[in-house]
């Protein structure tokens, strides 16, 4: 017998990364090929005739675990009794812009969307948020859903590990499942930081596989981070395929466990490795059982401290630009 249908919502509906993620979770890439899906669509009231649009092609599709979709502007139905929720709609980044730049327009949202989960979502929901910038619009839904379960809410740094472990996989010319143990740390920014210290292929250190610290530092790093502008500026538009492939993995993995596998995820902190309490910020994690376990113990060289304290302290910024901008709302 077939699984009870799972209520999802993804917000930003008729936008681009929802038109390239949306088809992919219709087709059971995140819930498996036994789950049915009832999906929930939002978007701004003046995006609903586009989104109706998407509503014909996911029917034209035929999905077969494709129950029902529902279209709306209202959080507050868009969220009623869902189980996880992909949260994308905000305002994207324009040619020239930081992510950071966008954090006044988006607070706004996240505050309602947040408050809108506290309302009416099952408790046990699990939330990605997408839209930049994403660790500290994260925060700004937690701030605002007080009766949900620390750890219902989560930010996307999942894209930024798929291009660090593309690129090393690349580097040290290894299948790109062979590379583990790989964590990026911090905001979803440039300041981010891919972490190569514990990675692993096969049992043997990825470091001493690709013995050159000058890349890993000189390139790497500045070429993982700033890829969301190089993709930006080569194709006038921002990440969008990558991006939904990125949250599906998240999900999935979130939902289906990662099978040990280190898998770095936005959280709200615990307070390990010197990161306050309650910001959102990129760990290694991995998961198990629907829920998300942050790797703790590690020990962190000085260059990784220091790279992982710069983007903490971007996200601690972040978060008083936020709360004062909620604190003039
Ligand atoms: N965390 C990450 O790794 C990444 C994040 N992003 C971010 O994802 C977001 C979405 O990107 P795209 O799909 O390319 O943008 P887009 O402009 O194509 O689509 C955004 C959609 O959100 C809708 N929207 C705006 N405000 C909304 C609200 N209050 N409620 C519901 N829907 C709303 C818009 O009407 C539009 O349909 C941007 O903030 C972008 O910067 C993009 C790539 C990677
Ligand atoms: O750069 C952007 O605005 C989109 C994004 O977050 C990324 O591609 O990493």
């Amino acid at each position: 017998m077939p699984n009870a249908p799972v209520k999802v919502a993804v917000s930003g509906a008729a936008g681009q990364i929802a038109y390239a993620l949306l088809f992919r979770l219709a087709q059971g890439d995140v819930f498996g090929p036994d789950t049915p899906i009832d999906l929930r669509l939002l978007d701004l009231p003046q995006a609903q005739a586009a989104l109706q649009g998407v509503v014909m092609e996911l029917d034209d599709c035929a999905f077969p675990l494709l129950t029902s979709i529902q279209t709306t502007d209202d959080p507050i139905i868009a969220f009623d009794d869902i189980d996880a929720a992909f949260l994308v709609g905000s305002r994207p980044r324009a040619k020239g812009m930081e992510r950071r730049d966008l954090l006044a327009a988006n607070a706004a949202i996240f505050k309602t969307q947040g408050a809108a989960l506290n309302a009416v979502a099952k408790r046990s929901v699990k939330v990605l948020v997408v839209g930049n910038p994403a660790n500290t619009n994260a925060w700004v839904a937690i701030q605002s859903a007080p009766d949900l379960p620390p750890g219902a809410i989560t930010s996307m740094i999942r894209l930024d590990h798929n291009r660090a472990a593309a690129q090393f996989a690349r580097r040290a010319g290894v299948p790109v499942d062979a590379v583990e143990k790989l964590a990026v740390w911090g905001n979803h920014s440039p300041t981010m930081f891919a972490d190569w210290s514990h990675a692993t292929v096969e049992g043997q250190s990825l470091a001493g596989l690709i013995n050159d610290e000058t890349w890993y530092r000189d390139t790497l790093i500045p070429e993982v981070a700033r890829r969301g502008t190089a993709v930006l500026e080569a194709r006038g538009a921002s990440s969008a395929a990558s991006a939904a492939n990125a949250a599906i993995n998240h999900m999935r993995d979130w939902v289906q466990g990662s099978n040990g596998r280190w898998v770095s995820m936005g959280v709200a902190s615990i307070g390990q490795y010197d990161i306050p309490e309650g910001l959102v910020c990129g760990v290694p994690t991995t998961c198990r059982d629907g829920v998300y376990a942050p790797v703790t113990g590690l020990e962190l060289d000085a260059f990784t401290r220091a790279g992982l304290a710069a983007s903490v302290q971007e996200l601690i910024e972040e978060r008083d630009a936020a709360l004062a901008v909620l604190a003039d709302a």
